[in-house]
């Protein structure tokens, strides 16, 4: 029922939905040409199988309005944009749920690395990991200046690493030297930190929010064949890498998971987090 309906009246607040329909998005339209899609799944956003599919399957209908010419992605909760990876779907899963599940992951970054909207992040709050690869998917960053907030890829603390492509995405963010250091330390960098090695491309002391929609309108000005060509120069070499790789990848990813001591990482990292 709700995919029939027109995107532009897609808000699925979840004060308007049953729970056994939620989205866990939510999204509206600050403009005719943007579209705001909210990530909203409490505590923290972590993306699950089902947040993953949902988000990229909420990029794919806004995408298909040809009116919307940018998105904004951001967070419900003030405090964290996103905590990554649901851990809990690492942690003791059967093999092929931690496959559909590496899929629905590999699938959302291609949907909002590759797509003709200009993207913004909008990161109000805490981006470790899986975070951190949402922001980086997007066209620009905007963080709140808060000096108490982390961004950055963690894995190493989880006794994981982070795909190839993901250290590709680094790599073409931050820099060579920056990312293998960031990598290997599990570094999260404050939002000036961030912004000193370009992690992020600006960060704002009042309402992150209106200097994203600002940004976002900007975007929207811009000619889209030009953008949409350029983006394509900048990103198709790691966008055909993963595509030519998902199988290969999927492999790696279960493997890697389901060995006995990444299992007994994951564990240990899990308590660690309910014992705060
Ligand atoms: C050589 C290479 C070979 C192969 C490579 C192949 C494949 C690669 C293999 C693996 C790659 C996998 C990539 C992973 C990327 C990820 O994203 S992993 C996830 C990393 N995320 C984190 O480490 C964040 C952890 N969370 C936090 O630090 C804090 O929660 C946060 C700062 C976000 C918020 O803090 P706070 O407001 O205080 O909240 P709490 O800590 O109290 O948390 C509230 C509850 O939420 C639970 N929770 C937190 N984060 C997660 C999460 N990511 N997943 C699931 N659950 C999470 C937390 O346990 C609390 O639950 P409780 O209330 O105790 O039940």
């Amino acid at each position: 029922m709700l995919s029939r309906l027109s995107p532009r009246l897609l808000s699925s607040s979840p004060r308007l939905l049953s729970s056994s329909i939620r989205t866990l998005v939510n999204v509206t339209y600050p403009s005719p040409s943007v579209a705001v899609l909210e990530l909203d799944r409490p505590p923290v956003n972590s993306l699950s199988l089902e947040m993953a599919t949902s988000i990229t399957s909420h990029i794919k209908q806004i995408e298909s309005d040809p009116q919307i010419r940018s998105l904004i992605l951001t967070s419900s909760n003030p405090k964290i944009f996103s905590a990554g990876l649901d851990i809990t779907e690492m942690s003791r899963p059967s093999k092929t749920r931690l496959s559909t599940f590496w899929r629905s992951i590999q699938s959302l970054f291609l949907t909002l690395y590759s797509t003709r909207l200009s993207t913004i992040s909008c990161i109000t709050g805490h981006s470790p990991a899986g975070g951190c690869l949402l922001s980086m998917s997007c066209d620009y960053r905007v963080m709140s200046r808060n000096p108490k907030l982390g961004i950055g890829l963690n894995e190493t603390r989880l006794g994981i690493a982070a795909p190839f492509w993901l250290k590709d995405l680094f790599v073409k963010t931050v820099g060579y030297r920056e990312a293998e250091l960031g990598l290997s330390r599990g570094k999260l960098y404050s939002p000036e930190e961030a912004l000193k090695i370009g992690l992020v491309d600006e960060i704002v002391d009042g309402e992150v929010y209106d200097v994203a929609v600002e940004r976002a309108e900007e975007y929207a000005e811009i000619p889209e064949k030009g953008i949409v060509a350029t983006k394509r120069m900048c990103r198709g070499e790691l966008v055909r890498d993963l595509e030519g790789k998902i199988e290969e990848d999927v492999g790696w990813f279960t493997d890697f998971i389901l060995e006995e001591g990444t299992q007994k990482g994951i564990e240990g990292y899990l308590k660690s987090l309910s014992k705060k």
